[in-house]
């Protein structure tokens, strides 16, 4: 983090807002409801400042929207950056519990409307400093297309965006499926779990993509599957294959054959959870579409339903 640390905006200001918003839990989501966002957040994910660094952090508090200036912006692939905020100073985490994903408010020259979408911070949320995000690009996008045209000093409006509870060792295994940007919120949470020595959830992940290219996060997937191999096994799962890495990937779409090879036998585990994140045909797909618009987690179908899941295994996205 050193080298953009001299790029360093110093201005952050708590922007007065008393409400706070829920997605609608669809991953295209343009419809929010106004809800009660989970506060308290334990700063718990692998950083390694010194010691007497580490007394001196300092949790953020995230009332209202909070003002961050970019920092950084870099081409991930053809259509995905990584934007890096700074945080209000040095001493500065983000201490959101997961998986927490952070609102984003602009509003758009001309426009009345706030243009406010989330967007899942894949930094550790103790990591002093800063803050990072994966962001895909669609056409004409009015979040996406805001933050990929964000230069370093401008600034942009958050807010916190609690998704999903997890205490350690709720469940003794976890899938994670999820498809293209999707994979954020699930990288999250997999740092979180893996990154505490007291937590023994196992986790698979199996992540489908169009491309090789648009794997995200792929080396530090691997990493991880290399350093916990007892633990976490990922199987990426790619639609459109080249003659040079046919064979490295699963091909096609995620299927009812490749979950039940790949997903940890129920009867084995005592207690499973699966999250689905994805474009919502995907979402579908696997567990049944949501209900309400979106809002609601709607009945279990998909292929998760023929599998055996049941309603309360399943968390979609
Ligand atoms: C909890 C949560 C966390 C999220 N975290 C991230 C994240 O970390 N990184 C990230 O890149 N995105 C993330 N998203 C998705 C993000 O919030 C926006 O939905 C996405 O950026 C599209 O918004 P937009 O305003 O750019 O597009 P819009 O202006 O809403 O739509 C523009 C066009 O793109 C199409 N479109 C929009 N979304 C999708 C989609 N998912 N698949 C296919 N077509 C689509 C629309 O149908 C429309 O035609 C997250 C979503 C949720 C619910």
């Amino acid at each position: 983090m050193s080298a953009i640390r001299p790029l360093r905006l110093a201005g952050v200001a708590a922007v007065g807002a008393t409400t706070s918003y829920s997605a609608s839990h669809y991953w295209n989501t343009r419809f929010f409801h106004f809800n009660t966002v989970h506060a308290e957040a334990p700063a718990s994910l692998s950083v390694d400042p010194p010691s007497d660094a580490r007394a001196t952090l300092k949790k953020m508090t995230w009332k209202g929207f909070t003002e961050l200036k970019l920092e950084k912006a870099e081409m991930v692939n053809h259509n995905v950056k990584k934007l890096t905020f700074a945080l209000p100073d040095d001493q500065s985490i983000s201490g959101l519990a997961p998986i927490t994903s952070l609102l984003t408010r602009h509003t758009p020259e001309g426009a009345w409307i706030p243009v406010i979408r989330p967007y899942t911070p894949i930094s550790a949320n103790d990591q002093p400093g800063y803050i990072t995000f994966m962001v895909k690009k669609y056409p004409n996008g009015k979040g996406s297309g805001k933050m990929h045209s964000m230069k370093p000093g401008d600034s942009l409006h958050f807010r916190q965006l609690h998704e999903f509870d997890y205490k350690p060792n709720e469940y003794s295994a976890m899938t994670f499926i999820a498809g293209g940007s999707g994979i954020t919120p699930i990288y999250q949470l997999t740092r979180a779990i893996l990154d505490n020595p007291e937590d023994k959830t196992k986790i698979a992940l199996v992540y489908a993509n169009n491309s090789e290219e648009d794997i995200l996060l792929k080396s530090e997937f691997d990493t991880l599957a290399q350093k916990f191999p007892d633990r976490f096994n990922r199987t990426y799962i790619v639609s459109k294959t080249t003659p040079e890495n046919e064979g490295a990937y699963q091909q096609g779409y995620v299927t009812k054959a490749i979950l039940s090879q790949l997903m940890p036998h129920k009867l084995n585990e005592r207690n499973v959870k699966v999250l689905v994140s994805g474009p919502p045909p995907m979402v579908e797909a696997v567990a049944g579409a949501k209900g309400g618009f979106g809002w609601t987690q709607g009945s279990l179908g998909g292929i998760l339903g023929e599998l055996g899941y049941v309603k309360d295994e399943v968390h979609k996205f």
